[in-house]
């Protein structure tokens, strides 16, 4: 059995028969295995409206040929109309269920299929969110199966839950062919019987092996169905549209878009070709072999006596039952879909639980309650590498950040800066060395106590489509009704009178995709940002880590933020990343990051005194701010200091 890069098995080709049908019947005993997580009321509900489903067509065909037969009765001998009535009543009674069932079990069928799905969502989401760091969120070999079962469980179709339903529903075209498979067995023939039972189940069985194969190469060209949809999400979505306009990338987007499109359909279609309409012609034919033999027969024995009425019910059992051999929209693709989906949920769940498990075990004697800083947060020895990574980003590095100042980290781009908080933070934990808090290793701390003790804004901080309110109290969640909290962040970071000019103040909500709601520039969503980590600091933050604070700000913001931001955090260890050396210089202690080391360190007139790296870099900057005079080598007067 091939497997391929997801894990999952994709081929039933090499194999032969009796492995392709050991792995269905294997994925639909997973799948079966889902069935008492939609509550058992619901799958025995289904399973009867199933069941009754299969036998009604069955009882149909035989009211119907016993009213045949009676009714030719009936013209010699008028005491068989009773018969005649009853054989009405009872295909009539047949049809009239079947009908009214259809549309209860479509509706159980549903509800079934919604809760296993539900969860199965819920699950893929507790198994992102659980994981410590976010490690499995980075890592390429889990997201590719947590895209797939994301984007498979958004679209509703190729679901567990489906595939569940899917299940019940093949469990009712398995009992209508045994129904009829009895018919014949009993009426005419069980050699015919066994030829049509033979022939449907060889049937399903290729179709079955067909499309998985099928879904085996629709998974494989996974990557290139990712890119045709990034490229279509570029084209309809607000967020490169302008780019995409100024750049005159229209014609380019098209083109690319088509290609992917092609590139992923193509070997989808040959698989098309080979796994599904080869087999379903030959078994056609074959198919069509037994129908006619069964028949033929039939014919013969009708010529030797074979009354009208068991005729008819010979050939419509034997054409009704072969037809249970051909595709079911309703289970057929969901099954082998589903099975792959609730495969992909649970290699992601497997993935991220290995994640925290390889991470590094936690020292035994547990800190309830992480104190905030009283000496110094230091980084000691540490070294890290992202998986799949040739390259350290750390190599034996030590850093102390003094509790109660500001410490500015700089470094040229990839130096590590955001890979510092990110260790601090313990989204990552390192691969070798310890990061201590007055002396004790963060790992003793319970991971959420500490990080409740570190307010962040990320490079990339988030714009939640909330509240004004909310986008800030999120800083501190517990803390949230704390409303004149609220508003003195949302004043400390300058933001405060363009929040109470909006439509509805701090609860407008900050998105153009809600009625009602209003999108703000750059600059005030950074304010915004810095207003949720002052407010998580003002609730017991302690540390405040700032990655690039003033980048989107204006000159004038930027140093009356800094004139207030000494005042702000006064007793806070906040630690602050920038390439903006206004924004540095203003820092107690500056440390450059070089080589996965600290290159130097001290204060900015120590650094610019020594004359390296941050001289240098603090020089270049300073020369495309000023004329002439200042390009002049570092330590002449038109520098500034
Ligand atoms: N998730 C990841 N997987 C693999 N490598 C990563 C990942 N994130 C960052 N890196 C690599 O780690 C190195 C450090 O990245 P980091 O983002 O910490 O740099 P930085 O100093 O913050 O850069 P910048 O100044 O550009 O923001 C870079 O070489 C980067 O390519």
């Amino acid at each position: 059995m091939g497997r391929s890069s997801h894990g999952l098995s994709t081929s039933c080709a090499a194999g032969g028969i009796f492995p392709a049908a050991r792995a269905i019947a294997a994925a639909h005993w997973r799948i079966a295995r889902l069935l008492p997580r939609a509550g058992w009321a619901a799958v025995l509900a289904t399973a009867s409206c199933a069941v009754l489903l299969g036998v009604l067509p069955v009882v149909f065909v035989l009211a119907g040929s016993l009213l045949l037969g009676e009714v030719a009765q009936a013209r010699v001998d008028p005491a068989r109309w009773p018969s005649v009535v009853a054989g009405f009543l009872l295909a009539s009674a047949a049809f009239t269920v079947q009908q009214a069932l259809a549309p209860a079990q479509n509706a159980l069928s549903e509800l079934v299929a919604r809760r296993i799905d539900g969860e199965a969502f819920d699950r893929l989401i507790a198994a992102s969110l659980h994981s410590r760091g976010i490690g499995p969120l980075e890592d390429q070999r889990l997201l590719e199966h947590l895209s797939m079962a994301g984007y498979e469980l958004e679209q509703g179709v190729h679901t567990p839950g489906r595939a569940a339903a899917g299940l019940l529903h093949l469990a009712g075209r398995n009992v209508q062919l045994a129904g009829f498979a009895i018919v014949i067995g009993v009426g005419y023939s069980w050699v015919a019987a066994t030829g049509v039972l033979v022939t449907v189940l060889a049937f399903r069985h290729a179709m079955l092996s067909g499309l998985r194969s099928f879904t085996g190469t629709l998974l494989a060209q996974a990557a290139l169905r990712r890119e045709s949809r990034y490229l279509r999400e570029l084209a309809l979505r607000a967020t490169a549209a302008k780019e995409i306009r100024v750049f005159g990338l229209l014609a380019w987007l098209r083109d690319r878009h088509r290609r992917a499109y092609l590139a992923w359909l193509g070997p989808v279609w040959r698989e098309r070709r080979r796994s599904l309409l080869w087999p379903y012609l030959r078994y056609t034919l074959v198919g069509l072999l037994v129908t006619a033999a069964v028949m033929a027969s039939a014919a013969v024995a009708a010529a030797r006596g074979l009354t009208v009425a068991t005729l008819v019910l010979i050939v419509q059992a034997v054409l009704t039952g072969l037809r249970l051999g051909a595709f079911s929209p309703e289970a057929d693709m969901q099954t082998i879909g589903g099975a792959r989906t609730h495969e992909a949920v649970r290699a992601y769940e497997r993935g991220a639980a290995a994640y925290d498990v390889n991470e590094r075990t936690d020292p035994p004697d547990r800190i309830a309650d992480p104190p905030a800083p009283r000496e110094d947060i230091r980084f000691s020895e540490v070294s890290f590498r992202y998986r799949g990574s040739e390259r350290p980003v750390f190599r034996d590095l030590n850093l102390r950040i003094r509790a109660g100042k500001c410490t500015a980290i700089v470094g040229l781009n990839g130096a590590g800066k955001t890979t510092l908080v990110k260790l601090l933070t313990r989204l990552y934990e390192p691969d070798g060395g310890v990061i201590t808090v007055d002396g004790v290793d963060i790992r003793r701390f319970p991971v959420e106590a500490w990080r409740a003790r570190i307010s962040v804004v990320f490079q990339d901080y988030i714009r939640y489509e909330a509240t004004a309110a909310e986008n800030i109290a999120f800083g501190s969640v517990r803390h949230a009704h704390a409303r004149e909290a609220v508003r003195d962040a949302a004043g400390q970071a300058g933001i405060l009178g363009t929040l109470d000019a909006l439509p509805g103040g701090l609860d407008t909500p900050l998105t153009p995709h809600i009625v009602d709601g209003t999108d703000l520039s750059g600059g005030q969503w950074q304010r915004v940002a810095l207003a949720r980590a002052l407010f998580g600091l003002r609730h017991g933050g302690g540390v405040l880590v700032l990655d690039e604070p003033t980048a989107s700000l204006d000159v004038r913001a930027e140093a009356r933020f800094f004139d207030e931001f000494v005042r702000l955090t006064s007793g806070a260890t906040t630690v602050m990343i920038s390439h903006r050396f206004s924004t540095v210089r203003r820092a107690d202690h500056i440390v450059v990051l070089e080589n996965g080391r600290v290159g130097e360190e001290g204060s900015h007139r120590e650094l610019l005194r020594r004359g390296g790296r941050y001289a240098d870099l603090f020089r270049l900057q300073a020369a495309r701010y000023t004329d002439g005079p200042a390009r002049r080598p570092f330590g002449g007067s038109g520098v500034p200091t």
